[in-house]
């Protein structure tokens, strides 16, 4: 099989020529030749009629020079959908119509950030990893689960690589600025900066905007550098360690330009090492943005039948990747085995957790992967604030553990051990309306859980209680009381068969109880990417 791709979603003019046997799996014999031509805004960042300009320019180039290495007919031909840019994605559209026309060939529309994972699924061979995009415009963690990848997490605003561009821009550095921070903080020590993940999701912008603050005030630039590396990395290898025993998988795939970058590799090795999954990075060229992964991801598409007729072949600027009904893999039944298999036993991503029939010791292990100083912080800071806001929240009346002891040394606690089993294994409605209750009461006094999952919720036979603050903290931010109703709503989504009857019952109760000005905060968070 001998397929053609083509790549222009926002910087990367570029076609590639897939042949081999038996796309399903990688073969010693199957060969991926790439031609490329990048865009590099004279200045400031991309500039989407440019980048259009370029795609016209570029796209029937590298096209062209892809077909001369193709040893003989053409299967398909193999283009970038979505998302990305409009004016590149229908430059792209219309030239991959007019050649599969020419070429007489089905047309195969791909999703760009599924093909960013396929890629390293595929060079791998791993059969059901959890998948860590880190590109220009995205970033999430995803995993395959009955015909779909899902987004187990992502960031609340821009994508990672965009957000170190901006900071470059600020700086006065050429685009594309990944490669720039990562020359400059090899010279840099650390220097304090926010860290900021909720629930699955991370937040970029409190950084960013942290960090030319840091720059105007005078702080060398190899620090700021340095410094964002270790926490914006820091925050995705956590977000991607949760997703690793939250779905109780032992493979980690990356993919994206930002994984170009030695250091974010470094982490996520040494993490997925501590825990013994195995973990896998491309090469660079099917990092960053290029048509070898197109043609890749076109070539299973194809075999599985899964082509567009012309007329039906528009493109997407929106395209999410959970929207992709998945042709190509073979069924399996097994994204979160905690959320199917009720009582499994779960490698906690944080803390090491002894339980004992009255108390729980919990202490929060060193992770390797983070600077010592962000690790000390971090440890520190969650120990403290789950021991503070646990015993705070009793006192507001809502039932949580005992604080037995706390060893800030040590990042440990020892708490009362609570009810008879997890909110997931015993969700009823009353019990989700204590959540909402108790929410709407720590709200009102000024903080957040964190993390209210289904898992973080003990039951017992007349009290439903909150464990494990250590996400926590104080705000007074409608935005982060309405996380807090997020987080539990897709966790509900998760775990009930018909979730629609306990998440009707959690916005009464927190109505009553609450401040309905936050409901009308969770609907924005909903109405944004991919919730909607
Ligand atoms: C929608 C699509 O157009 C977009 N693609 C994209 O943004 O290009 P990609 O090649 O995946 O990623 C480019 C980003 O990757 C960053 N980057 C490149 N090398 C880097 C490095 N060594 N360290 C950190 N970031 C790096 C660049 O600064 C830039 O922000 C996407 O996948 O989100
Ligand atoms: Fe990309």
């Amino acid at each position: 099989m001998r397929v053609i791709g083509i790549e222009g979603t926002a910087w990367c003019a570029s076609a590639a020529v897939y042949e081999t046997e038996d796309p399903s799996v990688r073969t010693d014999d199957e060969t991926v030749t790439i031609e490329s031509e990048a865009y590099a805004p004279e200045s400031g960042g991309i500039h989407p009629r440019e980048a259009a300009e370029h795609m016209r320019e570029a796209v029937p180039e590298v096209v062209g020079r892809a077909l001369d290495h193709a040893d003989g007919p053409i299967d398909a031909v193999a283009f970038s959908r979505g998302p990305g840019l409009g004016p590149c994605l229908r430059i792209v559209g219309t030239a991959a119509r007019a050649l599969a026309q020419r070429l007489d060939v089905p047309l195969v529309g791909v999703n760009h950030m599924v093909a960013h994972l396929e890629i390293g699924r595929h060079r791998s061979g791993f059969e059901e990893p959890v998948c860590l995009n880190a590109s220009g415009a995205n970033a999430h963690v995803l995993a395959y689960h009955n015909g779909r990848y899902r987004v187990l997490g992502e960031t609340m605003d821009t994508g990672v690589g965009n957000a170190l561009d901006k900071f470059t821009r600020h700086v006065g550095w050429s685009h594309p600025g990944g490669p720039k921070v990562e020359e400059h903080a090899k010279d840099g020590e650390y220097v304090d900066l926010p860290y900021v993940v909720k629930g699955m999701d991370f937040s970029f912008s409190g950084i960013m905007s942290a960090a030319k603050q840091a720059y105007d005030a005078g702080t060398p630039v190899e620090d700021v550098c340095f410094a964002l590396q270790e926490n914006v990395f820091a925050m995705l290898t956590e977000v991607a360690e949760r997703a690793l025993a939250l779905t109780d998988r032992d493979e980690l795939v990356l993919g994206g330009g930002v994984g170009q970058n030695a250091r974010l590799r470094e982490m996520l090795r040494e993490m997925c090492e501590a825990r013994g999954a195995d973990f896998y990075a491309p090469e660079p060229r099917f990092l960053r943005d290029n048509a070898g992964m197109i043609a890749v991801l076109g070539a299973k598409m194809y075999d599985a039948g899964d082509t567009l007729a012309i007329e039906e072949s528009a493109v997407d600027s929106n395209y999410r990747p959970d929207e992709v009904a998945v042709t190509w893999r073979e069924e399996t039944n097994s994204l979160a085995r905690s959320e199917v298999e009720a009582g499994a036993t779960i490698r906690g991503a944080e803390a090491a957790v002894s339980i004992g029939p009255e108390r729980v010791t919990k202490r929060r292990v060193p992770k390797e992967y983070r600077h010592p100083d962000l690790d000390e912080r971090l440890r520190r800071d969650r120990t403290v604030l789950e021991a503070r806001l646990t015993s705070e929240a009793r006192r507001y009346g809502v039932p949580t553990p005992v604080v037995f002891d706390v060893d800030v040394r040590e990042r440990t606690l020892e708490l009362q051990h609570v009810g008879d089993a997890d909110l997931r294994d015993d969700l009823t409605e009353s019990r989700v309306r204590d959540v909402a209750r108790h929410l709407a009461t720590i709200h009102e006094e000024g903080f957040v859980h964190g993390d209210p999952t289904t898992r973080n919720v003990r039951v017992g036979p007349d009290r439903t209680f909150l464990i494990d603050f250590g996400l926590g903290y104080y705000t007074d931010d409608a935005e982060d009381y309405a996380m807090d109703l997020h987080i539990l709503t897709q966790s509900l989504r998760g775990t009930a068969a018909d979730p629609d009857l306990l998440l009707a019952a959690m916005e009464a109760e927190y109505r009553e109880h609450g401040d309905p000005a936050v409901l009308d905060q969770l609907r924005e968070i909903e109405g944004r990417g991919r919730y909607q």
